[in-house]
C-alpha cells in the first residue's frame, strides 16, 4: 500500500517532497530524477528553488514523464519548454543531463523505445514526481493502460484535452497525442511521489490509492509498488476511507525515516 502524506496545503506538500529531493542528492550528487509537467509539481518546484543554494546540482540528471507529440519544441507549451523554464533553468540544472521524450513526428516510431534506453543506461529513476489527471492518468496513461506498458505513443482523453486547454489558446490547439513513459516503466522508478491537490482529484486520488488494480483506474498501478508515497491536500485526500489512519501512521512515524 502506498504511504498517504495528508498536508495543510500546497506549500507544505511542496516543502515535504522538496526536502525529500534535496536529501536525496546530498546523499546522491548524481540522482535520477523523474520530472512531472503539469500544474502539480509546481509548488515542488517553488520549493526547491529556496532551498537549493549551497546544494550541487552540476551532476543531477532528470528523465521527464511525457511530451505532446507535433508539437514545436519551443512552443510555451511543449513540455521541453516546461521542464526548461520551471525546473532546469530555476533549479540551474545541467540542460545535458535532463531528458524530455522526443515528440518530433518524424521519428516518433523509435523515439519511445530509445528513451526507455536512456533511462535504463542513467541506472533507472531514484525518485519519480508524478501528478494525477481527473481521468486518473499517471504520466499520460490514460484508462486502459497497461501496467506493463512502455514509453510509447498514447491518444490523449477528452478529457484530458479538456482540462489542459487552459494551458492553450483553444481546446483545438491542445495536442491529441502525446509520448509517455508506460506504467511498466514508472514502476521501475525506486521511490514514485505522487502528489495531487483539490477535490476534482479525490476521485482519481481514491481509485489511486483504495480502488481495485485495474488498467480502467491506471493510478491503482502504484498500489505494485514498494516504495510508493502519495502527497496530498484535505480536498484530495476527502474520498480515502482510510484517511484517519493515514493520519494516524504519519504522526506516529519514527523521525529517522524519510517519507
Ligand atoms: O497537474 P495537472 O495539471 O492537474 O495535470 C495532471 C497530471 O497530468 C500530467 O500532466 C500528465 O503529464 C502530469 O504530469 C500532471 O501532473
Amino acid at each position: 500500500m502506498a504511504e498517504v502524506v495528508i498536508v495543510e496545503n500546497k506549500d507544505a506538500a511542496g516543502a515535504l517532497v522538496a526536502e525529500e529531493i534535496i536529501a536525496l542528492i546530498e546523499s546522491r550528487p548524481d540522482a535520477v530524477l523523474g520530472l512531472a509537467t503539469g500544474s502539480t509539481p509546481l509548488p515542488v518546484y517553488q520549493a526547491l528553488r529556496t532551498r537549493i543554494s549551497g546544494v550541487d546540482v552540476s551532476r543531477v540528471r532528470g528523465f521527464a514523464l511525457d511530451e505532446y507529440v507535433g508539437i514545436d519544441p519551443a512552443h510555451p507549451q511543449s513540455y521541453r519548454s516546461v521542464i526548461t523554464r520551471e525546473v532546469v533553468e530555476p533549479l540551474g540544472l545541467d540542460p545535458q543531463r535532463i531528458h524530455v521524450p522526443n515528440g518530433a513526428e518524424a521519428t516518433i516510431q523509435h523515439a519511445g523505445e530509445d528513451y526507455e534506453a536512456a533511462i535504463t543506461e542513467a541506472g533507472g529513476v531514484d525518485l519519480q514526481i508524478l501528478g494525477i489527471g481527473t481521468d486518473g492518468h499517471i504520466g499520460f496513461n490514460e484508462p486502459g493502460s497497461s501496467f506493463a506498458s512502455i514509453t510509447r505513443v498514447k491518444t490523449l482523453t477528452e478529457q484530458t484535452r479538456e482540462d489542459n486547454a487552459r494551458f492553450f489558446d483553444s481546446i483545438d490547439d491542445v495536442p491529441m497525442h502525446c509520448i509517455t513513459q508506460g506504467l511498466g516503466t514508472i514502476l521501475r522508478a525506486r521511490h514514485l511521489v505522487l502528489l495531487a491537490f483539490g477535490e476534482g482529484k479525490a476521485q482519481a486520488v481514491a481509485d489511486a490509492v483504495e480502488g481495485p488494480l485495474s488498467a480502467i483506474l491506471p493510478g491503482s498501478a502504484i498500489q505494485l509498488h514498494p516504495h510508493a508515497t502519495v502527497v496530498v491536500d484535505e480536498a484530495a485526500a476527502s474520498k480515502l476511507k482510510l484517511a484517519d489512519y493515514y493520519r494516524y501512521t504519519f504522526t506516529n512515524k519514527p523521525s529517522w525515516q524519510g517519507i
